[in-house]
């Protein structure tokens, strides 16, 4: 994805320079200094920003990030994945089959790449994964004079597969506590409290000992992490690459099935369907994610106009998602209400640099819908009222989107990485009430669900009764330094009043977890493995939390997420293969 990195800097590259050189510095920290000044009057602010960046041509057309579908880039593609697979980089095969699978014209070029797929699922003993690309690949119409080969494949899969022993079940989580009656999804105990130092958030009237599970939520909206595109169904965000088809028109989405397709469709996908190369081009996850909510917040209305004044009504009403009964089904403007009442703090629009980011953000996204999108265009911009409530939207929401979203896959390697085992990020609507502390007590892991990825919510310390939750949204105190904290005024806008115990109290850094590396070790733990260790850790912090912060104490909190995530069956492909490889290293052969 380096490619990717160096385009997203060109446009930001391009703003910053205009941003640093002596006359553009002091004719922007002007207009900046003129809407902080003028009782925040930001239409022109917007202004300026949007007539700079079209005078100086920096955000290039949305169209000529646009890659057409085409055979020849498939067989390209395929031939990569080729070489991959004669060189056993398994995942990376996976992943250009899929790729050529997107780039595909015809269906023959599909039905090839996935039939390639279908070997590496062989060649990585996940036969049943390897029958289905096999289905699949003869629904895309496998050429007849291949299929013998793949007939061949078939048969050899089928034995294999009645040698395995059935499909381990992964664990699905149930809340430890009584549920709150109106909101089945959170634990009775939790309540909303708000006060000017941490607005609102969730405070517990109960005791609540470490390992517990409080709430599991269904996220309002998620989005895949760049290196997992060509891996994940771009709507549920499952790990199953082995059931992927392409998208009809785009080169960057994959789904995993008809109803995954149809709900990506309504939700999200007819819009970006024609920018996802421009989208992955400009725009970082977390603004992706953002992009995306606003995308949502649109489509929840027939037309802008109907928007605006529901959007009046909403942010009058304040409710959140303590003032809906989710026994009943929700309307989807009750299930926007919470998402749209998210907030930050304003210290954002104190500082030069957020709002300059911001002002180019807003650039971005809106040329991306303006001229990007026909459908959005044609139902959501017919008038100029309808552009200008775009722009204020954008302004407001951009902030607030972005400090409210969490990553999906928390556990970190030995090196406080989590970028390994990311599958994205999520907003949910109860999640987002919680604050951050370097030192959280809890901590948010993705799990699965009868209606998909579900946003499990585990106690990491034992609660006293009045205390307030608090989640990590970056680093923890024993991963990173205190500067980190505070410093985060982009996607947190904590000032340096904020309470942040770890910060407060100047806890240690402890860097390193002792394990090899743990991303990497999931696949050697049986789920039963990890109920037992996870028992055992749940215990040693409920006896010993008193002793905070210990190195031993920080250790079991990532191993307790780390435990949750195995029985949750939180293993991509990538972590998945790499265990394989490892256990035929070290392992001892199995015969
Ligand atoms: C995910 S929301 C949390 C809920 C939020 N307090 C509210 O009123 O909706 C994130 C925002 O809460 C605020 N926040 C988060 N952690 C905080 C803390 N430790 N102290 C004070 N404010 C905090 C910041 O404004 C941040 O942008």
């Amino acid at each position: 994805m380096a490619e990717d990195r160096f385009n997203k800097n060109v446009v930001y590259q391009k703003f910053i320079e205009y941003t640093n050189a002596p006359f553009t510095k002091a004719l922007f920290t002007n207009k900046i200094q003129e809407f902080m000044k003028k009782g925040r009057k930001e239409g022109p602010l917007i202004e300026f920003f949007l007539g700079f960046a079209n005078e100086h041509n920096i955000i290039p057309e949305p169209a000529s990030f646009a890659e057409e579908k085409s055979d020849a880039k498939a067989e390209e593609f395929r031939l990569k994945g080729n070489t991959f697979f004669k060189y056993r980089k398994n995942v990376e095969a996976i992943e250009e089959y899929n790729k050529s699978a997107c780039y595909a014209v015809s269906k023959e070029k599909i039905s090839l790449a996935i039939a390639n797929r279908s070997a590496v699922f062989f060649e990585m003993r996940m036969f049943r994964e390897c029958l289905e690309s096999i289905r699949m690949a003869r629904e895309y119409g496998y050429p007849e004079q291949l299929k013998e080969k793949l007939d061949r494949r078939e048969a050899k899969c089928k034995e294999e597969v009645e040698k395995q022993p059935p499909k381990g079940e992964y664990f699905e989580p149930k809340i430890d506590l009584p549920v709150n009656e109106k909101i089945p999804f959170v634990a009775k105990c939790l309540t909303l409290r708000e006060d000017k130092t941490f607005g609102r958030h969730i405070v517990t009237k109960e005791k609540i000992p470490a390992g517990t599970i409080i709430a599991i939520e269904k996220p309002y909206c998620k989005i895949l992490a760049d290196k997992e595109i060509y891996l994940r169904c771009s709507n549920c965000t499952d790990d199953v690459s082995y059931l992927l088809f392409p998208c009809d028109s785009c080169t960057h989405t994959m789904f995993c099935s008809k109803a995954c397709q149809e709900e990506a469709m309504r939700d999200f996908h007819a819009i970006e369907c024609p920018i996802t190369g421009a989208l992955f081009k400009l725009l970082d996850m977390s603004l992706r994610i953002s992009f995306r909510l606003i995308i949502r917040a649109f489509l929840t209305f027939p037309d802008t106009e109907t928007m605006a004044v529901a959007v009046m009504k909403i942010e009058r009403e304040k409710k959140n998602v303590f003032s809906f009964d989710w026994r009943q089904e929700l309307t989807p403007e009750e299930l926007f209400t919470p998402i749209n009442n998210m907030r930050t703090s304003d210290v954002f629009f104190n500082d030069y640099s957020s709002v300059t980011v911001l002002c180019f953000t807003l650039c971005i996204m809106e040329k991306l819908l303006k001229k990007g999108s026909p459908v959005f265009k044609q139902q959501y911009l017919p008038t100029r009222e309808a552009e200008e409530f775009l722009k204020f939207y954008l302004f407001h929401k951009l902030p607030v989107n972005v400090a409210n979203n969490n990553y999906l896959n928390g556990v970190m390697d030995s090196y406080g990485n989590q970028y390994n085992t990311m599958r994205g990020m999520a907003c949910s609507p109860f999640f987002s009430l919680i604050n951050h502390s370097c030192s959280p007590n809890v901590a948010c892991i993705p799990s699965k669900g009868a209606a998909g990825v579900m946003s499990c919510i585990i106690t990491l310390k034992t609660i006293p009764a009045g205390k307030q939750l608090f989640t990590s949204y970056e680093f923890t105190h024993f991963y990173s330094s205190r500067s980190q904290c505070v410093g985060r005024i982009w996607r947190t806008a904590i000032t340096s009043s904020a309470k942040c115990v770890a910060c407060i109290k100047n806890y240690p850094r402890y860097n390193i977890l002792p394990s090899p590396n743990y991303a990497f070790l999931q696949c050697l733990f049986t789920v039963e493995d990890a109920r037992k260790c996870f028992v055992e850790v749940k215990d040693f912090l409920c006896k010993n939390g008193h002793k905070y912060p210990t190195v031993q104490l920080c250790i079991a909190e990532e191993e307790l997420k780390f435990y949750l995530s195995v029985m949750c069956g939180n293993i991509s492909l990538t972590i998945r293969e790499k265990s394989r490889l490892m256990a035929q290293e070290y392992l001892p052969a199995e015969n």
